[in-house]
């Protein structure tokens, strides 16, 4: 079965909706690795080919920060896959707090431009800001000048659609009311532990058109992360009625919430394994029972400083 996608709002895109990560555990792998930070990673050339031709995927999600666009490029290429059949999503770094600093610190424009020739494309898909994080700390542009490069990247043609990622409510307003164009998606951390990365974003997305795509959908399952939970004997239960793996029931649970998962994986079974989402559905009542098993626990693994009013709030 072919993969099924979301239609976007304002362009009426069909956007796969399900897609390969280049970051995190590639991102480490190769920012840890004094040879490979400034060079290409052929296993990651390898696994990202594997994910678009074995692993059927269409839609790759990578980011200035992962310093992995160019082995997306690379297995783009390679792959055989024609670009006018493939998603491709990339991010602006625009640096985050004292730690990190943005290598474009004037914007998403030129972050883009490099992108495109990190990657040897013409354009992409969907182009994100990664993070809502302004000011001195981070970078040198507002959210407004940030926006209005966004913007610029549309008109010529060099982003297709455009986004946010990690946006909480109030900052998606201040773009909503200067914008010529409004973002496309909002790219999430969700997942059952995780059902509100920031208070009522899914719902505040979905009322005004703004797709919700999930990073780290398979938290309540990855060991390095959460080793017990309310989650596991629901899980238990619901592999031995459908049939499927744990991975395939939190994709699936993401999927039939309205929301786009973006996983990743090393391992090519696990990729081989994922193709078979599209081939059964979860009834209404184990979407609901996921959720309700989900709620009992919190866990967030990225952006704790930024999060935490709201955290504490809980
Ligand atoms: N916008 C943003 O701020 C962010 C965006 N992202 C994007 O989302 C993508 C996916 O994020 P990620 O958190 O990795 O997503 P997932 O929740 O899909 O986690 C994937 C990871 O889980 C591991 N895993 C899966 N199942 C198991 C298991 N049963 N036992 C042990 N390990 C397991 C995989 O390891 P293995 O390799 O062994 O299969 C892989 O490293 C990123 O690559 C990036 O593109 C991610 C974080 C933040
Ligand atoms: O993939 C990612 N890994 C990260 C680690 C820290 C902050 C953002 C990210 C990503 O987007």
């Amino acid at each position: 079965m072919s993969t099924p996608s979301f239609t976007l709002a304002r362009t009426g895109d069909k956007i796969p909706a399900i897609a390969f990560g280049s970051g995190t555990k590639h991102q480490k792998k190769k920012k840890g690795d004094p040879v490979l930070k400034d060079s290409v990673d052929e296993s990651l050339v390898d696994i990202i080919k594997f994910a678009l031709t074995e692993g059927k995927f269409t839609h790759l999600d990578t980011a200035e920060v992962y310093t992995t666009r160019i082995e997306v490029g690379k297995a783009i290429a390679e792959s055989g896959v024609p670009r006018n059949k493939l998603w491709i999503t990339d991010k602006w770094n625009q640096g985050w707090g004292g730690r990190h600093r943005s290598t474009t610190p004037s914007g998403p424009y030129e972050s883009l431009v490099k992108g495109l020739e990190l990657m040897k494309i013409d354009y992409v898909d969907l182009f994100l800001i990664h993070a809502p994080f302004f000011g001195e700390d981070a970078n040198e542009v507002t959210v407004e000048e940030a926006w209005r490069q966004m913007e610029r990247l549309v008109d010529e043609g060099k982003a297709r659609n455009i986004g946010v990622s990690n946006f909480d409510v109030p900052v998606l307003q201040k773009i909503l009311a200067f914008c010529k164009y409004k973002p496309q998606v909002n790219q999430i951390e969700y997942n059952p532990y995780l059902q509100e990365q920031s208070p009522g974003i899914v719902e505040f997305c979905k009322r005004n058109e703004i797709l919700v795509e999930a990073f780290s959908p398979l938290t309540p399952i990855v060991p390095t992360k959460v080793t017990e939970g309310p989650l596991d004997p629901v899980l238990k239960e619901l592999e031995s009625k459908y049939g499927v793996t744990n991975t395939l029931l939190l994709l699936r649970w993401v999927y039939q919430t309205g929301i786009l998962p973006i996983t990743t994986s090393t391992n090519k079974e696990r990729l081989k394994d994922i193709t078979k989402v599209w081939e059964f559905e979860l009834e209404p009542s184990d979407v609901e029972k996921i959720s309700a098993a989900g709620k009992k626990f919190h866990y967030r693994g990225f952006f704790q400083d930024y999060f935490e009013k709201y955290d504490q709030a809980r």
